[in-house]
């Protein structure tokens, strides 16, 4: 039975200030290192030892899993990156103080951006700071002004079929060292979780989420290793 565990990055330093990050290259706090250390403690306990890590281009995600390898004893774990597997995109919002935003736009409109399924931040401006479309990790590909989950699961999902499930389906155990919000795409992906209620699902920093998979790739037990930071998962799917 194949064994995944999604882990998102430890706090980083623009989750302590509280701003729109999405693509923008922020490194860890302590905390969020003391956070990637301990979840590897935790992954060795549980007796995970990943054939292969998937982790995305950007730092704090790299970094975290590195950590948690390390910690865990297993250094020599072979690791792949990929941009489809960066944080949502958050487009014109990147940046921005999210406690200025809901007071400048209002929380219902700043909730609607970061959590609902399909409605997208306003686009980023070209040529800004935050504007990567000249950063060498992207040559080549289209890459976006702005995500909402359902356009971050589109790029999400691809790559989670073409370089994941085979992966798994040849019965190799996997990490995924990632972000929020792709990591809440392959959570509704696997769980099957309805547009509307995708809103309640929450990931944790740093707090290794094990989903025991049937051949199928379907769920079939799923628990945060770090009980006490537990956050509600989504009822297993049918078989
Ligand atoms: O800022 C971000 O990129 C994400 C993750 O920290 O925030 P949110 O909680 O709004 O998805």
């Amino acid at each position: 039975m194949p064994r995944l565990i999604l882990l998102r990055h430890g706090q980083s330093q623009w989750n302590l200030e509280n701003r729109f990050t999405g693509w923008v290259d922020v490194d860890l706090t302590a905390e969020g290192e003391a956070q990637a250390r301990r979840g590897g403690e935790q992954i060795a306990a549980a007796g995970f030892h990943p054939d292969v890590m998937f982790t995305s281009v950007l730092t704090r995600a790299k970094r975290t899993g590195a950590l948690a390898l390390d910690s865990a004893g297993l250094k020599d774990v072979p690791v792949v990156e990929d941009w489809r597997l960066n944080e949502r995109h958050y487009g014109g919002l990147t940046g921005l103080d999210k406690a200025e935003t809901a007071a400048l736009h209002g929380d219902d409109q700043v909730k609607i951006w970061r959590r609902s399924y399909d409605v997208p931040p306003p686009p980023l401006a070209p040529g800004g700071e935050f504007d990567f479309a000249h950063d060498p990790r992207y040559a080549g590909q289209h890459i976006p002004d702005t995500e909402s989950l359902k356009t971050t699961l589109d790029r999400v999902l691809p790559y989670w079929n073409d370089a994941i499930a085979p992966r798994l389906k040849a019965g190799d155990d996997v990490l995924i060292a990632a972000h929020g919000n792709s990591l809440r795409a392959i959570v509704k992906h696997l769980f099957n979780v309805p547009d509307d209620q995708i809103v309640g699902v929450e990931i944790p920093t740093g707090n290794p989420l094990e989903i025991d998979l049937d051949a199928n790739l379907t769920p079939v037990a799923a628990r945060y290793l770090d009980a006490d930071r537990a956050q509600p998962l989504p009822p297993l799917p049918e078989a």
